[in-house]
């Protein structure tokens, strides 16, 4: 080894150089101390939070924001479809639960069908011209057929007597169609006025309005309508008093005017016949309404071309009311109340419908009897057919 040139080497340097010459290799040795200070330096508070999260590796881990958004989207979603849902049946409730996607679909399709019909529903639900008229007579169980024709699902009907072709005539036709209650084209409206048989120029309005119009007529035993005209009119017409009695309102007798204007049926459905054809006019009594209402409603059905849907379900018999009353337990109930006046918790009419009668005394009565004997046989012959009335005494 040369020695002496390394010396020189050595010689050369000046001993400043040496000391950084020393610095600089202890440096390649050890590393630059500022630099191994960065690198030292204490983590960050953050670095630290989230080092000791990764080490707890059992601890629940917060749902990033993004998928909660995400879970309240569907649940949103679900909470708008339960409606839908409801009206489902229960099978695609349970399926809901395990596809609820597919569920949701459903729903939506339903739900969109539903408004649809709805929509459709309204546009056709409007009021329509009646094309039967319940046409008379006053107190022979006109609000009863009226009533129960009610709960077929195609016939409708409004709650009052309209009086337009006798009182209201002027305000036009227009106005009379508004009258009555929305319906829709396969339905039926029925409207009900016991005075329009009175007059043959109504009758004759009538057929102008509607040719086809079919005609309802309700007759009683007439010493019986008498009886309930007497009772209605004491309560409505000012001219009689609580102490009217029956006999003063016959007018004094049973041989009057006032008698022979009740009990004439046949003048009055003679006329009707002279402006309809026969088989546009149906004449119902009274008294069969009021014991076997369905058989009356079977045939009413089948006159008016209907489908057949009453059943004895339909009406159950009030032994407190002595009258049939509306089965509230059959769904139908709410639709025929919009059309008559009844007793909601009874579903018997109203205490102005089916009213005992005071009785007659004897020698009025056989008055009454032969006074509209000759009115009753007129009406037979008319009709072709009898009632009981005559035999009941
Ligand atoms: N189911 C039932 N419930 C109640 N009443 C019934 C029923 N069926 C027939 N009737 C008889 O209807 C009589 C009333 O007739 P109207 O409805 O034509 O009277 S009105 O002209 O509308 O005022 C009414 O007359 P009154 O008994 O004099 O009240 C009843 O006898």
């Amino acid at each position: 080894m040369d020695i002496r040139k390394n010396d020189s080497v050595a010689l050369k340097t000046t001993p400043r150089q040496q000391i950084k010459q020393i610095v600089s290799r202890r440096k390649e040795r050890l590393g630059d101390p500022h630099e191994r200070k960065s690198t030292s330096q204490k983590p960050s508070r953050r670095v630290q939070i989230e080092d000791k999260e990764k080490s707890k590796p059992n601890q629940k881990k917060i749902a990033p924001p993004v998928e909660l958004n995400e879970d309240r989207k569907t649940l949103k979603q679900d909470n708008k479809a339960t409606p839908v849902s409801f009206d489902q049946d229960k099978t695609t409730v349970k399926q809901k639960k395990k596809t609820p996607s597919v569920n949701l679909d459903r729903a939506r399709t339903t739900l969109k069908q539903k408004i649809k019909q709805r929509l459709n529903f309204d546009k056709e639900m409007k009021p329509r011209p009646p094309k039967c008229l319940i046409v008379g007579f006053s107190k022979c169980g006109t609000s009863a057929l009226k009533g129960f024709l009610a709960l077929h699902p195609d016939i409708v009907s409004p709650k009052k007597e309209i009086d337009f072709f006798t009182n209201y005539y002027f305000k036009g036709l227009e106005w009379y169609r508004r009258q009555m209650p929305p319906s829709l084209a396969s339905q039926l409206t029925i409207e009900k006025t016991p005075e329009y048989i009175l007059t043959p120029q109504v009758l004759r309005r009538i057929r102008d309005y509607n040719s086809n119009m079919k005609l309802l007529v309700m007759v009683r035993d007439p010493i019986v309508r008498l009886q309930s005209l007497y009772l209605h009119e004491l309560i409505h017409k000012p001219q009689y008093s609580d102490s009217t009695t029956f006999r003063q309102w016959c007018g004094g007798g049973g041989r009057t005017a006032h008698v022979a204007s009740v009990v004439d049926y046949a003048s009055h459905i003679r006329d009707a016949f002279g402006v309809f054809s026969r088989k546009q006019v149906l004449v119902q009594s009274e008294e069969e309404l009021e014991k076997f209402p369905i058989k009356v409603l079977r045939r009413i059905e089948s006159f008016l071309g209907l489908r057949p849907v009453f059943t004895k379900d339909h009406l159950v018999y009030s032994k407190k009311k002595g009258f049939y009353c509306f089965n509230m337990s059959k769904s139908t109930f709410s639709k025929a109340y919009k059309s008559v006046e009844m007793n909601k918790n009874t579903g018997c009419f109203t205490a102005s419908k089916g009213r005992p009668h005071q009785r007659i005394a004897p020698n009025l009565y056989r008055e009454l009897v032969a006074f509209t004997r000759p009115y009753n046989r007129r009406l037979f012959e008319l009709l072709g057919r009898t009632y009981a009335w005559e035999n009941f005494r």
